[in-house]
């Protein structure tokens, strides 16, 4: 978040090249901030697996998508919940991550918006098409107000990746949070 494309300011390269040596977990770093052509390389020698970015905020989205896989990383698209599906079109080839806000970003702690299950199965249902011609996967995540009591339903929509905050940093047990969410995820068996 950079206090330009969204009104907040947080994690920048300094602080992934940071965390890097604390974990072989892959990092999932989520551009919100306009522009991101400068910040891709510096992300991905800080330690990024996966980068992602908003296409509003890219003048040139093949080009960014481009070069995140240039610099050895993951590339996604991130969409707004106002922002339609028909940017995803020309593409797919580039993407290895869709990441669906299901909040408008810029702050945690806010309430899913309930027509994000609606643009998971539309979403899903592209994904597996893309995957039925070409043989490639692209990962589903969704981001913002997810909790332990609506991951299930998420997850039956599409999602295969969580964003979960508040539901997760509120409690004082992350562990036991964590283990919910999976037990939740796990009941669910999509056809
Ligand atoms: O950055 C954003 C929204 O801008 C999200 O990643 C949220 O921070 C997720 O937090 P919760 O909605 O889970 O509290």
């Amino acid at each position: 978040m950079d206090n330009h494309y969204v009104p907040n300011l947080t994690i920048g390269p300094m602080v992934c090249k940071a965390i890097r040596p604390c974990t072989d977990a892959p990092i999932d770093v989520h551009l919100m901030c306009e522009p991101v052509d400068d910040l891709i390389p510096q992300f991905a020698q800080a330690g990024a697996n996966i980068i992602s970015f908003h296409p509003e905020a890219s003048r040139h989205v093949d080009r960014s998508l481009s070069l995140i896989r240039d610099n050895g990383c993951k590339a996604g698209l991130v969409l707004n919940p106002a922002t339609p599906l028909s940017v995803l079109d020309h593409v797919m080839d580039r993407l290895d991550l869709i990441l669906l806000m299901s909040v408008n970003p810029g702050f945690g702690g806010q309430s899913f918006i309930p027509s994000t299950l609606d643009k998971l199965r539309a979403t899903r249902q592209r994904i597996d098409a893309w995957q039925e011609k070409t043989g490639n996967t692209i990962l589903l995540e969704v981001d913002g107000g997810v909790k332990t009591d609506n991951i299930a339903q998420i997850h039956e929509a599409g999602a295969d990746t969580f964003v979960a905050g508040s539901a997760i940093f509120g409690q004082q047990d992350y562990a036991a949070v964590i283990a919910g969410m999976r037990e939740q995820i796990a009941g669910v068996h999509r056809s």
